[in-house]
């Protein structure tokens, strides 16, 4: 099983979305994030991850806990993704080897170049909600090649730190 972060940099009306140039979902738009490393917390991984694809700097303790995803494919679970949703960066964007950045009007999100399952959580995300939910794949490996096919969603999650 694969943990990983995603992180969302709101400023105003917009959010910071990458389009991702290699590795799982390449062609596709999302937030900046990544696989978790030994011994790293989830926000130095959501920062790092940041750090690293866009080159902002966000301090620990403005990064929210947002959402805590399941994914699973053919029936096990294949990583579970903690979201975080900040306001707070230090920086500009910079496009990287894996990532080219890109402020995005939040009513503007390009949910038809991202993956299936963002248009339903990712909204509350932007809205400042918390989610919880678990979202199913089927058709083998990779990820990103299978078919979204089911779900369970809640809205108000709360998280243990
Ligand atoms: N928005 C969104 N993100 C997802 C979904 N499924 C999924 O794994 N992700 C995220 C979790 C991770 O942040 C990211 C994949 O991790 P990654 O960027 O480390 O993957 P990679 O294969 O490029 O790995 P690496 O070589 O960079 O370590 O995609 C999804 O359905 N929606």
């Amino acid at each position: 099983m694969i943990e990983a972060t995603l992180c969302f940099v709101v400023d105003g009306d917009d959010v910071l979305l990458i389009e991702k140039r290699r590795g799982l979902g390449e062609g596709w738009y999302n937030g900046p994030g990544g696989k978790l490393e030994d011994g790293e917390t989830l926000r130095e991984c959501a920062a790092r991850e940041v750090r690293e694809e866009v080159g902002l700097r966000i301090p620990l303790e403005a990064l929210e806990q947002a959402g805590e995803l399941t994914f699973t494919l053919d029936g096990e679970v294949h990583t579970v993704c903690h979201v975080f949703r900040t306001e707070t960066y230090d920086g500009e964007p910079v496009a990287t080897e894996e990532a080219h950045p890109e402020w995005v009007p939040i009513e503007d999100v390009p949910y038809d170049r991202m993956w299936d399952d963002d248009r339903l959580w990712l909204p509350a995300v932007l809205e400042g909600d918390t989610v919880e939910g678990t979202f199913a794949f089927e058709g083998g490996r990779p990820l990103d090649d299978a078919e979204f096919v089911d779900y369970d969603l809640e809205r108000g999650a709360s998280f243990e730190e």
